[in-house]
């Protein structure tokens, strides 16, 4: 089945048969377990349909109208009343427009005559779940999101913030962490979207492992052969057969970083792993299940990328189906002293220094600055900082100059002349590569070449960095 291993609950489905004829309600449970991921109970006797519902989680009923006792139209009202959000799909002998108008307007869901088709019987099955688990998920939703109430606090440790915005995003992920759906993290570079994918992943209580990829400019080769693997002899150079980054997340998540960059062969791979839960490792003839949670992440804007016909809607609709959009750093001032105070002992830690102190002057440069490159920005230059201390105070020079003074003066060309890298054209305008590089270098010159922090200061992330300094 398409959605079973990617789009819809991995618990089976509780489905009650209320059919007096057993060999109706036995031909419907095999038909119903057998297509779809569900568990069906029987019941023979309409008097036990309400407590069965009292004392079990029943998510769809298929209700036989001619029952003895209590009539099908009784129990439908029944149900109607005390458990509305069971979708009941009613199974009649008597195909009259009278009967199906009486029933929909008592609450049912659906409404099949007999004999039973097995297709029409899986389609409204198959719908009616899809409604109920719609329905838990905004019930859910809406409890936690009016409480805000964090149940896992510790799950979020790593993420630093006061943020009330930011905590609303927290409650929102306790609710969708354990829905096997996709799950679309968005926002600007550095703000946080992998942490929130590794939080997502460990509330899901799933048991494989966490696998990252960053997914932008992989064409569809590379695509293949890094989430699907290849089988031997697939190319030349294959000379052992090797499984892709999906198998490696079984049971798991695989967090598909920079989707936004992704070009538009590989998309229509992605759609058929999401939709149908099957993909065709390099080389193979037959397709392999896939059963992973996919977290995606960009800082692109995929409005505009649809637009401009860059990314298919059809894959942006199957990810969203949750949506994070983490708020950039300059819409949470409120979190810069505390991130200061945390990323400050973790430089001080990982320099094998003393702790620092932060004089209050660095906060007011700081409540300055627009961060384009959020919250990574801010810790390279606090790591950067940190690094140049002599004393026992953060010095706040390196603040002063990063944010007020520009560290070099450009020439007339706008492109700084300072430091150890300069970029000449003798008369011919540089080209947007030789641009990149020139910044690329500098920023590299700057973070002493460490990567991570020349990254923050470029405003991308370390392994976009590390993939155009490759391919310079
Ligand atoms: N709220 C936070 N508290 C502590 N550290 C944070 C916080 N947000 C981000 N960071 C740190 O900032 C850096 C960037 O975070 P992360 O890689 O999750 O951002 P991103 O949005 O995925 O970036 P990109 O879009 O460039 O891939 C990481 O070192 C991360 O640990």
């Amino acid at each position: 089945m398409g959605d079973t291993n990617t789009g819809t609950s991995e618990k089976p489905a509780a489905v009650l048969i209320v059919e007096d004829d057993p060999v109706s309600s036995e031909l419907y449970s095999v038909q119903i377990q057998d297509k779809l991921p569900a568990q069906c109970v029987v019941c023979d006797d309409s008097r036990k349909v309400l407590p069965i519902l009292v004392q079990h989680n029943i998510d769809l009923i298929i209700l036989d109208l001619n029952m003895p006792h209590i009539s099908g139209q009784e129990v439908l009202a029944q149900v109607n009343l005390q458990f509305p959000d069971i979708p009941v799909v009613v199974v009649t002998s008597e195909d009259s427009i009278q009967v199906a108008v009486d029933c929909m307007r008592h609450g049912a869901f659906d409404f099949i005559t007999k004999p039973v088709a097995e297709a029409r019987l899986i389609t409204a099955v198959q719908h009616g779940l899809r409604i109920r688990s719609l329905q838990q998920e905004i019930h859910s939703l809406s409890d936690r999101l009016q409480g805000l109430q964090i149940r896992n606090p510790e799950a979020f440790s790593g993420i630093i913030t006061v943020s009330h915005h930011m905590r609303s995003i927290f409650s929102y992920i306790e609710a969708v962490a354990s829905s096997p759906k996709p799950v679309l993290v968005l926002g600007d570079s550095g703000t946080g979207k992998e942490l929130i994918a590794q939080v997502l992943h460990q509330l899901s209580g799933r048991s494989g492992s966490f696998v990252p990829v960053n997914v932008s400019g992989l064409d569809d080769t590379m695509f293949s052969d890094a989430l699907f693997g290849h089988t031997k002899g697939a190319f030349t150079g294959a000379n052992t057969a090797r499984s892709g980054l999906v198998e490696q997340a079984r049971g798991g998540t695989l967090f598909l970083d920079e989707i936004g960059d992704l070009p538009m062969g590989p998309q229509v791979k992605l759609l058929r792993l999401l939709q149908e839960g099957e993909y065709y490792p390099l080389g193979a003839d037959s397709p392999k299940t896939a059963s992973v949670r996919v977290v995606a992440a960009t800082n692109a804007n995929l409005t505009q990328k649809m637009e401009q016909g860059e990314f298919r809607k059809d894959l942006y609709y199957r990810l969203m189906a949750h949506t994070v959009r983490v708020p950039a750093l300059r819409d949470r001032m409120e979190d810069i002293p505390h991130l200061v105070e945390y990323f400050v002992t973790q430089a001080c830690a990982e320099l094998s220094r003393p702790r620092l102190q932060v004089p209050q002057e660095i906060y007011r440069i700081l409540a300055g600055y627009e961060f384009p490159g959020n919250i990574r920005e801010l810790q390279s230059m606090v790591f950067d900082a940190a690094s140049r201390a002599t004393g026992a105070q953060l010095p706040v020079e390196p603040f002063r100059t990063y944010v007020v003074g520009p560290p070099s003066v450009p020439d007339a060309s706008g492109i700084p002349q300072g430091g150890g890298t300069s970029i000449s054209y003798a008369g011919q305008f540089p080209t947007m590569e030789q641009v990149e590089q020139f910044f690329m270098e500098e920023a590299l010159r700057i973070a002493s070449g460490n990567q991570s922090r020349a990254a923050g200061l470029l405003g991308i992330s370390q392994s976009t960095l590390s993939r155009r300094l490759k391919t310079e």
